[in-house]
């Protein structure tokens, strides 16, 4: 209650700031369907990167408390104002560089730790706005502008949310602008909350992943990111961004006969669609991989295999089955590509190293649960019927690197940790084996996992500190366009207590052919 009155009674006046799309010469407000760059196609994991959804972290990240953090999937509470100013907006930075460099060339100096961070801010005027680095929250406001679609969502969160009828209404009265802010961190500016926040909204690889030209949909495994989805399916089908692709995007059926079932009888992994995006990874133009993992249910997998045939959008479904682990979650945790030929992997899953030797040695001596192993199987187009097994990770992703990316150098893996024990777990909880590629070759990762670095180092990479890098591009020694074999290393401290890497926080839409 503020003044005797319900804080909802005052809806505040947000600043607004006009679409992500109305950038251009076209006449302002008016949002643009089918322009060519808002081309949608990703067919590798390395290809350069040229546009793709982010989510910068939100005041609800700062509702986490230690009694809810587990049931939120955070592994500690956060610093929010470190996490932003001292970590995510490095990652900004350096995306911006990247993707849409004259947002930030020349500016760096001014928008350090230090600044106001108004251009951070989605919300204010002085944000950077990048029609190639977009933040999902001003999609969100876009859509929330259009007088039939805002009612109709806020009766859906609400519904999902248990709201009353009132709040419903009352909603529906505020700024678009500050709408997104409200339906994503689930409280009023003046800090009332209406419901619970969405932490996780910053992995935006788990609400949906572009195959070729299509857009795969999830549907989360756990209930504090059910709103994600919700929020995702109306951006994908409403937002003018996606005008083009509205026949394109792929939703996962759940299995009918499981709704007659007995919750006792239902055997999730044979029953339930749930399915998130760091468990399918778009590896080359015509193979996909897809997790089977504490996440992602087997029922799923197989429903995205036979869509995708369908649809004729790959020839080859690989399924990995991850142990159903919170320390593995997604493939994506386990495995990630760093270039045409190097790839960065958990020892202990894979088949080489300290770390492979010792779990055979406790397997020998303790019974070995067959839930913890990794299996791979492979489906052609075709010969669903026949599958291939395939031994180990390292024979898989030398497969992909050589016969399908055509890579002629050797292939190389780099290992969580450089592969000494204990250091390849450690690092890999921290996200040290999920890397974003940039460009074939330049990858972001954490710097707090050190081992792996060295392992980098080691495989002839640079490691540079995101702060330096940027200086070298401001000082013209190196530059987005020269810069090969390196791995990015972005503060960590308050984004691994999140549990997500830099692959986690992207959700690629458009990447150059490799
Ligand atoms: N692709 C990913 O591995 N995403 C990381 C998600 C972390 C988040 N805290 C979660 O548990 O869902």
């Amino acid at each position: 209650m503020k003044n005797g009155k319900h804080a909802l009674d005052t809806p505040t006046t947000a600043v607004t700031t006009d679409s992500i799309l109305t950038n251009s010469s076209a006449p302002k407000g008016q949002l643009q369907e089918g322009r060519p760059e808002n081309r949608i196609n990703v067919s590798s994991e390395v290809g350069t990167l040229k546009r793709l959804l982010i989510h910068s972290p939100d005041r609800g990240l700062g509702k986490v408390i230690p009694s809810k953090a587990q049931d939120w999937l955070f592994e500690d509470i956060v610093h929010l104002d470190m996490m932003r100013r001292d970590e995510y907006d490095y990652y900004v930075k350096i995306l911006l560089y990247f993707l849409d460099p004259d947002k930030v060339r020349g500016r760096i100096d001014g928008l350090g730790p230090d600044s106001d961070r108004s251009f951070f801010k989605p919300d204010h005027p002085g944000y950077f706005k990048s029609d190639k680095v977009i933040d999902i929250q001003c999609l969100l406001s876009d859509i929330l502008a259009d007088d039939e679609i805002r009612p109709k969502l806020i009766a859906s969160i609400c519904a999902v949310e248990r709201t009353s009828f009132r709040i419903q209404q009352q909603l529906n009265q505020y700024d678009p602008v500050e709408l997104a802010k409200i339906l994503i961190s689930g409280s009023l500016p003046d800090r009332t909350m209406l419901f619970a926040p969405l932490p996780n909204f910053i992995f935006t690889r788990d609400i949906g992943i572009v195959i070729n030209d299509h857009i795969l949909l999830n549907k989360p495994a756990k209930m504090a990111r059910t709103r994600e989805a919700l929020l995702a399916q109306y951006i994908f089908f409403q937002h003018p961004l996606f005008a083009d692709y509205r026949d394109k995007i792929i939703e996962i059926p759940d299995n009918e006969y499981a709704f007659l079932l007995a919750e006792a009888d239902t055997d999730r992994d044979l029953t339930r669609s749930t399915l998130e995006g760091g468990d399918v990874m778009m590896i080359s133009p015509r193979h996909l991989l897809v997790g089977v993992s504490e996440r992602t249910t087997l029922y799923a997998a197989q429903q995205v295999m036979r869509l995708v045939f369908a649809k004729n959008l790959v020839d080859t479904v690989t399924i990995i089955k991850i142990p159903k682990k919170r320390d593995y979650m997604h493939i994506d945790t386990i495995f990630t590509q760093v270039k045409r030929n190097v790839w960065v992997l958990l020892g202990s899953l894979a088949r080489l190293g300290d770390e492979a030797r010792k779990r055979d040695m406790l397997h020998f001596f303790a019974p070995k649960d067959l839930s913890e192993d990794l299996r791979i199987m492979q489906f052609i187009k075709g010969l669903e019927h026949k599958p291939i097994e395939i031994e180990n990770l390292e024979d898989l992703l030398a497969d992909i690197s050589k016969n399908d990316l055509g890579a002629t150098e050797p292939v190389r893996f780099i290992y969580s940790g450089n592969n000494e024990f204990p250091f390849g777990a450690r690092e890999q909880w921290t996200d040290s084996c999920n890397l974003l590629a940039l460009k074939d070759g330049v990858v972001i990762g954490y710097d707090r996992n050190e081992k792996t670095a060295e392992a980098f180092r080691e495989a002839g990479f640079d490691v540079v500190a995101a702060v330096d890098l940027l200086t070298r591009f401001e000082r013209g020694e190196s530059s987005p366009e020269t810069i090969e074999n390196t791995l990015i290393m972005l503060p960590s401290a308050e984004l691994s207590r999140a549990r997500g890497g830099s692959h986690c926080m992207s959700l690629p839409l458009l990447r150059g052919d490799i």
